[in-house]
């Protein structure tokens, strides 16, 4: 079981959402001087060599440093979403699905800004021995499934566009429907997400 995981994953970085709660795009917000987008790229980029950055801005971005790192644009879904909002995380991960070559992709937000790298990259070790059936290996806790910080594997996407397509949007009814693999986490504070102001001062 000697396969490199370089080539059995890949990462994909949501970074399209409205950040209404937090009030400014959450992606440039610097923590100890490096925007939160930077960071988990750098965190994605130590575990894979392949990492993608889905957002429907990206020239918002360009001036960030993201070695190794390529910008998926992503469009408007359907006839119906033609209209300029965003779409949610579930449509954004379907357009980088649909965009990777390897088995697996390693998914995050960009509003992770306590990832520790040592413990991604230990997860990427287990990902030969998920069973088969499992379309994808995540973190269980009291409100669910953690959706935005776990892998699935590539071949999940004829199921999650159906889901799509039937206007499904949410990540836990569609996983509730999944056989998922659970990854222990003996340091949930790793998974802190900072969506409001008030987060940001509990990180800074
Ligand atoms: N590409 C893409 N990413 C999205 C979209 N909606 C949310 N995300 C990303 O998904 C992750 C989780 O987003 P949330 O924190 O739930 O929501 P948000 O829309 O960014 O912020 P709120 O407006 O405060 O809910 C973040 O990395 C977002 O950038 C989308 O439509 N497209
Ligand atoms: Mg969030």
């Amino acid at each position: 079981m000697s396969r490199n995981h370089n080539s059995l994953l890949s990462a994909i970085v949501l970074a399209g959402g409205k950040s209404s709660r937090m009030g400014k795009d959450k992606a440039l917000i610097s923590i100890g001087g490096i925007p939160l987008l930077q960071l988990v790229c750098s965190v994605a980029a130590g575990c894979t060599d392949h990492v993608y950055v889905v957002t429907p801005w990206p020239e918002r971005y360009q001036d960030l440093i993201l070695p190794n790192c390529q910008f998926i644009r992503e469009l408007p879904f359907s006839s119906s979403s033609l209209h300029f909002s965003t779409q949610g995380p579930m449509v954004g991960f379907a357009q980088g699905l649909s965009q990777v070559q390897t088995d697996w992709v390693l998914l995050l937000a960009c509003d992770l800004p306590r990832l520790q790298v040592e413990i991604l990259t230990a997860w990427t070790t287990e990902l030969n021995y998920v069973e088969d059936e499992a379309i994808a290996t995540l973190v269980h806790h009291t409100k669910g499934w953690e959706p935005l910080c776990g892998f699935y594997r590539r071949r999940c996407l004829p199921q999650l566009l159906e889901f799509i397509n039937q206007g499904g949007r949410s990540f836990q009814k569609w996983l509730n429907q999944q056989p998922i693999h659970v990854l222990s986490l003996r340091t949930p504070e790793m998974l802190f997400n900072c969506n409001t102001p008030e987060d940001l001062a509990l990180v800074k």
